[in-house]
């Protein structure tokens, strides 16, 4: 196919513009698809499942095992992304809750996760976005659950205690942040009295504030989107935060990727109110609370171990029910349908332990 191109810019552009137009009425018979699918859905049941994250993962990891370039697997996927979140909202469109405001990290990884076509429904607080979607008003919701630099997102843990929610899907976000000042300090950095931001991104950047703004006071604040706020409204003020943020309070970039630890990355969590089928390749979250005594968590990863299931990871967090009891997070690298899930979880129910199964989920695939 290369051969047959023009080799003169009005020749590519006539052959750009035809296939443009072969594009164009692709993505709309494939839109035609997507409805009659939604019509399909409703004539089945009442309560029709339009988005489907496990089919959505299985057409993304085919879109990059057929790839062959020039464009890159992960480009190319971000794009069928996008054509997907468009037909899904011709179906209907998803409302999806997040920790907000508008420009924050985990609004980005709503965006990557969903594409751009959905309705956006930031929140001030983790538990107002896990009550959001309990009580239907979004259909989805979105939380931080660990950063590889600063670790778990308590909070975040702690309310799956009690939630009757599913975990049904994952994103990671390599979290970059930046300096960020008002306009009319571009050039009057020394000027700068406090620097704004999440606690968490404080941490991240710690290194880089000591050297470069040692004694200049450093406020937390609840989001970083909040703190490019603040910063916006003040004259002797700097945030840190991602671009988003920037973009969203008009704030201009000093510096760029300033946090201390170059693959700074944050996984989030997707929930809502259903469980998601196997997509093939899946990882299940448990809460596992065991009786105080020794052995009982060797027991439990023995158990997983006997039947060949691979732990992606384990956090302990306090009970909140007597002193020394804890309850475990667990992530399995298997469906909670698949065999041996299913043996290890029938071996716990006969034993002095609680556990929860918080969903099964594709691994992320962008
Ligand atoms: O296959 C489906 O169930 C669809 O609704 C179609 C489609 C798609 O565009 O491919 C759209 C939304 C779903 O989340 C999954 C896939």
């Amino acid at each position: 196919m290369l051969e047959q191109l023009p080799d003169n810019l009005p020749g590519l552009r006539d052959e750009i513009d035809q296939l443009d137009s072969k594009i164009q009425q692709l993505i709309n018979q494939r839109a035609l698809c997507a409805e009659k699918v939604g019509e399909v859905k409703m004539k089945a049941g009442e309560d029709p499942l339009f988005y489907r994250p496990e089919r959505e993962a299985q057409v993304l990891r085919r879109v990059m095992e057929r790839n062959d370039g020039p464009v890159g697997n992960e480009q190319m996927a971000r794009l069928f992304r996008e054509v997907m979140s468009v037909c899904l909202a011709l179906e209907e469109p998803m409302k999806i809750a997040f920790l907000g405001p508008e420009g924050t990290f985990t609004q980005q990884a709503s965006l990557k996760h969903f594409g751009n076509s959905i309705i956006s429904k930031p929140l001030p607080a983790i538990d107002e976005v896990f009550r959001e979607v309990e009580a239907g008003g979004a259909n989805y919701g979105v939380v931080p659950v660990e950063n590889s630099t600063e670790g778990v997102v308590n909070h975040t843990l702690d309310t799956f205690v009690k939630s009757p929610l599913k975990i049904c899907g994952e994103v990671e976000l390599r979290i970059h942040h930046h300096f960020m000042v008002p306009e009319s300090l571009k050039n009057q950095i020394g000027t700068i009295k406090r620097i704004y931001s999440h606690q968490q991104s404080l941490a991240q950047c710690r290194e880089w504030l000591d050297r470069r703004f040692p004694g200049v006071e450093r406020h937390a604040v609840g989001s970083n989107a909040e703190a490019a706020k603040i910063a916006s409204e003040r004259d002797d003020a700097a945030a840190i935060g991602g671009e988003m943020a920037a973009t969203q309070y008009g704030l201009a970039i000093h510096a760029s990727n300033i946090e201390d630890e170059p693959d700074n990355t944050t996984r989030f969590l997707i929930i809502g109110r259903e469980t998601v089928l196997s997509s093939g390749k899946d990882k299940t979250s448990l809460l596992i609370s065991a009786e105080n005594r020794p052995g009982a968590l060797f027991g439990m990863l023995e158990a997983f171990a006997r039947k060949g299931l691979d732990l992606s990871r384990i956090e302990s967090r306090p009970s909140r029910q007597g002193n020394w009891n804890y309850v475990f997070f667990l992530d399995v690298l298997a469906h909670n349908d698949d065999p041996a899930m299913q043996a290890v979880l029938e071996e716990f129910a006969t034993k002095p332990m609680l556990v929860k199964v918080l969903g099964s989920y594709p691994i992320a695939v962008l």
